[in-house]
């Protein structure tokens, strides 16, 4: 039998469709809640929300002593909120992250404004800095995380039109602000960052800027000006901080970095002529900058620092873009040594 029209779309409003492979339909799910105010309302109450208390993140600890991001139910931050006497429009502020694997929408919502602690003791979690949570979670849960703090944070930054000065009013979704006054949309936006872990074929080139914790050396890293190419950037980059000239290029990969703010890292590999290795480094920008051979990279790589050491080399940690770079240069290096 033929089930009405209106019935088969208002299915589709509050489901992921399963005509397509999951992934597909998922992120065609998340698109449409982008756009439909109603079905993103419809798709809240169904939904997981991940708390955050003036940006920093609710989590849990395991039994085994790991952390997770607290995942809560719709209902669970309704009855969150009427035990702190809040009349739950809190839930207006939810902004939508993504869909789970299990088709579930997905959102973040900054309590700020309720008591810290009376949230956690009624959430059952913590309230902990993204500087710490970030590393303390799995790989795999911090960017959920980390995207949601970026999230909360351009609402809080974009509540006025910077053309007209007047207030900017958000879809349900919380994936665009719009100023009626002046007909500007914004959409969260983020800083482009290159990132290069530069090697001259046979030792890979790290540096360290003053702030860095102690024995701390990471890849070579700057923000793109506006109009440059990724390409142009890293070979400014890299001529600016050490005084080198980039060969080539190969991209390897990217990540969205919350620290200070919203960064889009951009991670490649560059090669500098073996003829012309001599570092000139910029000292207003790097504290330091050194050539390291694969031997000092592949020790540190087995090195757990921990509090207290002395200052021995220190790597970034595995969440990191960098840490990725350096680990496939090092496997590289191995490869074409066991090669030659
Ligand atoms: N995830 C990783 O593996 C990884 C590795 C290296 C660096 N990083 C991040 O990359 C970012 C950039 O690296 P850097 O500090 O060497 O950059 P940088 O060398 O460009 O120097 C930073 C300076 O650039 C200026 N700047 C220009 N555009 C900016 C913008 N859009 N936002 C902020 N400042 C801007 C500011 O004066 C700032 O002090 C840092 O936030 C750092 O945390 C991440
Ligand atoms: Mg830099």
């Amino acid at each position: 039998m033929l089930r009405p029209l209106r019935l088969l779309l208002s299915g589709l409003q509050t489901q992921p469709s399963r005509c397509c492979s999951s992934f597909v339909s998922r992120m065609r799910y998340v698109n449409r809640l982008k756009e439909d105010d109603e079905a993103c309302t419809a798709a809240l109450k169904d939904g997981s929300i991940f708390l955050f208390h003036r940006l920093s993140p609710l989590l849990r600890c395991t039994d085994v002593g790991t952390f997770s991001p607290a995942t809560l139910t719709c209902s669970d931050v309704q009855s969150v909120l009427q035990r702190l006497g809040s009349d739950g429009s809190p839930l207006k502020e939810a902004v939508l992250i993504g869909c789970s694997e299990q088709n579930q929408a997905q959102f973040c919502l900054d309590v700020g404004e309720l008591d810290q602690a009376a949230v956690e003791e009624a959430s059952q979690g913590t309230f902990i800095d993204l500087r710490k949570a970030f590393f303390l979670l799995p790989a795999a849960e911090a960017p959920l995380v980390s995207k949601g703090q970026a999230l909360l944070r351009w609402h809080q930054s974009t509540r006025f039109c910077g053309a007209s000065g007047q207030p900017t009013q958000r879809n349900r979704a919380g994936s665009q602000r719009f100023c009626s006054s002046s007909s500007t949309v914004y959409y969260p936006k983020m800083s482009a960052v290159a990132v290069a872990l530069v090697s001259d074929g046979k030792r890979c080139l790290l540096g360290r800027q003053p702030s860095f914790p102690r024995g701390l050396y990471s890849a070579l890293a700057g923000f793109c000006d506006m109009g440059e190419t990724l390409e142009e950037a890293l070979c400014r980059e890299v001529a600016e901080e050490v005084g080198l000239e980039i060969q080539s290029i190969s991209y390897s990969s990217s990540q969205h970095w919350p620290f200070p703010h919203s960064s889009f890292m951009l991670g490649c590999h560059a090669l500098v002529s073996p003829a012309h290795t001599q570092l000139c480094v910029d000292r207003s920008e790097l504290e330091d900058a050194r050539w390291f051979t694969v031997d000092e990279i592949t020790r540190a790589l087995q090195v757990k620092p921990r509090r207290g050491d002395p200052p021995i080399l220190w790597l970034p940690p595995k969440h990191a873009l960098a840490n990725r770079l350096i680990r496939e240069w090092v496997e590289q290096q191995w490869q074409s040594e066991g090669g030659a």
